[in-house]
């Protein structure tokens, strides 16, 4: 008599849809891994207009980086859908770091934040029918080590543009790595995705399984 092969019990409620408003690909690659089905509709939120209120006023990164997590998830419309909206901002010394826009950029980025303590502030908020359900935020502390000019030239080279994907100009997960001296906080929230918090959120809202 052949073995019953019973069917393990799914980790999420396929009844809940489950939306990632981000083009982010790390974003899309770490729920991936983490085994849950969604769709991605980016959303196509202009984020200065916000950074320059948020700096305006007087706002911490934090507070910022959750505005545009909210505007991003709520700028997908998806009827009954559970929508994720992420956003990182990266500050040091009191001053705010975008995406770098060239090369150039990321070596006077880099240059910035050599031997420095940098905050990344990631942002993640639950939306569901224009209402938001969940909201956490973040804050790992990275250091990067003093290295030598020579050594940002052949990091440089070696990473070229996949450097102007993240916030800080590098990627951890990458040749990024050898920046660092020392990195405090939850990892996958250095990815761009406090994944942990998100997990749990999620089981709270009832899309996961307890
Ligand atoms: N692969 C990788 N990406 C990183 C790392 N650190 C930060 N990032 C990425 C995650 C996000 O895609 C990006 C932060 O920028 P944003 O929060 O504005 O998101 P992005 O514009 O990429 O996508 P979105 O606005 O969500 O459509 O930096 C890292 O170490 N590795």
């Amino acid at each position: 008599m052949s073995d019953l092969v019973l069917k393990p019990p799914p980790i999420q409620d396929s009844r809940h849809k489950l939306v990632l408003a981000s083009g982010s690909a790390i974003r899309r690659t770490l729920l991936e891994n983490a085994g849950l089905t969604f769709s991605v509709l980016s959303s196509s939120v202009d984020e200065e207009p916000l950074k320059r209120a948020g700096r305006a006023e007087g706002a911490a990164p934090q507070t910022v980086a959750l505005r545009l997590a909210e505007a991003k998830a709520l700028s997908v419309s998806c009827a009954d859908a559970f929508v994720i909206g992420a956003d990182q901002m990266l500050s040091c010394k009191g001053d705010w770091y975008d995406k770098p826009a060239d090369l150039n950029a990321a070596r006077k980025q880099l240059l910035s934040l050599r031997g420095q303590t940098h905050t990344l502030h990631t942002a993640v908020v639950v939306c569901r029918n224009g209402q938001v359900l969940w909201q956490h935020v973040s804050e790992p502390n990275l250091t990067m080590r003093t290295f030598s000019d020579a050594f940002l030239e052949a990091y440089l080279a070696e990473e070229g543009e996949e450097c102007l994907y993240s916030v800080g100009a590098y990627r951890i997960e990458g040749p990024g790595l050898h920046l660092f001296a020392r990195m405090e906080g939850d990892q996958t929230a250095i990815l761009g995705l406090p994944l942990l918090p998100l997990l749990e959120g999620l089981r709270e809202m009832g899309v996961l399984f307890s």
